[in-house]
């Protein structure tokens, strides 16, 4: 099976991205305006994205949680209003540390998930993003089991509160520290579906991350 490869570069250069990438390379905006676009000085709504041509966005990423103060109900909004524009949604999710520690991982992560299935009808154009904080931009990734045990966690989480199909057919990538070295096992992970990569796809390992989307399931 051949990897689905999106680009998500700053708004700013998603037209040249656009205009250099293969056509079967797709790319995505970081963000989006919550609802209809309008006097929001500053913000890009969804409707400028799908006028650009722009297919997917990414939505709830840890920064934009922590530093702007983005609440899984904002998030779940978000998700959404982009959806019913007609946008493919990368809608992130994850604990940081501190929650790790204290043992909430699936309650946070659920909490987040179910802040996106309580506002959303289909799940057929949502890929699910799982990025321990910890993990982003840290050099500290994931390692394969714990990555594999909330994949596999979120999954039941879709099986029991949406449906066994969506819980089947909605991709969950894994982000954080993801590189050349480290992504073959992890992809081998039954649950791990691909990657949302930052530092390293900036660099020529990203071809090998990109291709380690063939590996064979360890299960
Ligand atoms: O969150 C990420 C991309 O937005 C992950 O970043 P890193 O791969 O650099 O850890």
């Amino acid at each position: 099976m051949l990897a689905e490869v999106v680009v998500s570069p700053p708004y700013v250069f998603l037209p040249v991205a656009k205009s250099l990438l293969r056509s079967d390379i797709k790319v995505a905006a970081q963000n989006c305006w919550v609802r209809k676009g309008g006097a929001f000085t500053g913000e890009i709504s969804a409707e400028m994205l799908v006028n650009l041509d722009i297919p997917w966005v990414v939505l709830g990423h840890s920064e934009r949680r922590a530093l702007l103060n983005e609440s899984n109900e904002f998030v779940g909004d978000k998700v959404e209003y982009a959806l019913s524009q007609g946008l493919k949604v990368i809608a992130c999710i994850g604990e940081t540390l501190e929650q790790r520690e204290s043992g909430s991982t699936m309650a946070v992560v659920a909490a987040q998930t179910k802040a996106i299935a309580d506002k959303i009808k289909s799940w057929d154009n949502v890929v699910l993003a799982y990025e321990p904080v910890w993990a982003i931009g840290t050099g500290k990734v994931a390692s394969p089991a714990q990555a594999q045990e909330v994949h596999a966690e979120l999954r039941k989480w879709l099986a029991e509160n949406v449906s066994a199909e969506v819980a089947q057919t909605t991709r969950i990538i894994y982000g954080g520290s993801v590189n050349g070295g480290n992504c073959k096992e992890l992809a081998g992970q039954a649950d791990v579906d691909g990657f949302l990569v930052g530092g390293a796809s900036l660099k020529p390992e990203f071809i090998d991350i990109i291709k380690s989307a063939t590996v064979k399931k360890s299960a």
